[in-house]
């Protein structure tokens, strides 16, 4: 995609409205992947989308990042589209945190957390004192300070993505998009990361599979299924007996979960009543 100069003018962060999709659709020549899918996400809303495999989660959250060009329907950020937005002007605006890491041996898990500085600076310019302290404050809240100068690719799975969420603090975006972020994560850390992802206080977009971890953090949920949004508002409302069973293929009851209002779900097993 053609690079656009910056824009002499901020985008218009004023906007209630962080995130706009239209009509967006994907596909290969073989196959549609994503149909007519169309959503507004308000500014600072905590959003899950969930859906079984292959539904389509990790290609929507491409197109919204741009890695993915949709073939049809729009996407706009804070009522800008995204293509009139710069590289670094995106890059200011959205964090990605995806359970791909970055791969060139060679960079610390400290390097790797200060590349979520670079949207912020200018080209050659030095790591500053505070731009440290930054980076050690976000390796602290992710559990990692004491890891920053281990070489990141000999990180466990579950270190390597804290240190991603590390990067994503760093950067200070307005939106911030995860997929699968509580992958590789013990319970503790899958709880500390959506607690985090919370407390920034931004719009977070965030592909999960865990339904009560989904049910507990989001304050809605999107559902995909074989690329169509099939529903989308509060838990109780998305999070259905009915739903689980057309969707995933599970027999499930709910109930109030004993200490909150968001829905619980129970599994029901073969043989079980
Ligand atoms: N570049 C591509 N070329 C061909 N098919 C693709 C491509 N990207 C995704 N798909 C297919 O699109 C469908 C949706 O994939 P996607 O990874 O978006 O699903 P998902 O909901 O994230 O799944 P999971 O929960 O398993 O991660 C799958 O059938 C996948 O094989």
């Amino acid at each position: 995609m053609t690079e656009l100069p910056e824009p002499s003018t901020a985008p218009s962060t004023a906007s209630s409205v962080a995130l706009e999709v239209a009509g967006l659709s994907w596909g290969t020549n073989r196959k549609q992947i994503l149909d007519d899918i169309s959503f507004t996400i308000p500014r600072n809303q905590f959003v899950g989308i969930i859906g079984p495999n292959g539904a389509g989660k990790s290609s929507l959250l491409r197109c919204l990042y741009r890695k993915t060009h949709p073939d049809q329907g729009s996407i706009s950020y804070f009522g800008k589209a995204i293509g009139r937005y710069s590289r670094r002007a995106l890059a200011r605006q959205i964090a990605v945190v995806l359970q791909e890491a970055p791969s060139q041996f060679d960079l610390s898990a400290g390097d790797v957390i200060a590349m979520g500085l670079t949207p912020h600076k200018s080209l050659l310019s030095f790591e500053s004192m505070e731009d440290r302290e930054q980076i050690v404050n976000a390796a602290r809240q992710v559990d990692m300070e004491h890891q920053l100068q281990q070489e990141f690719n000999a990180l466990s799975g579950g270190e390597k993505q804290r240190v991603m969420i590390a990067r994503a603090i760093v950067q200070k975006p307005s939106v911030l998009l995860m997929d699968e972020p509580t992958n590789h994560l013990d319970v503790h850390h899958q709880i500390e990361v959506l607690e985090l992802a919370r407390a920034m206080n931004i719009t977070v977009l965030v592909s999960i599979h865990d339904l009560n971890l989904a049910a507990a953090f989001c304050d809605r949920l999107i559902l995909l299924n074989q690329g169509a949004i099939v529903a989308d508002g509060a838990a109780n409302t998305v999070l259905t007996e009915h739903n689980l069973a057309a969707v995933f293929n599970v027999n499930a009851q709910l109930d109030r979960h004993p200490f909150a209002e968001h829905p619980r779900i129970t599994y029901k097993f073969r043989g079980e009543a």
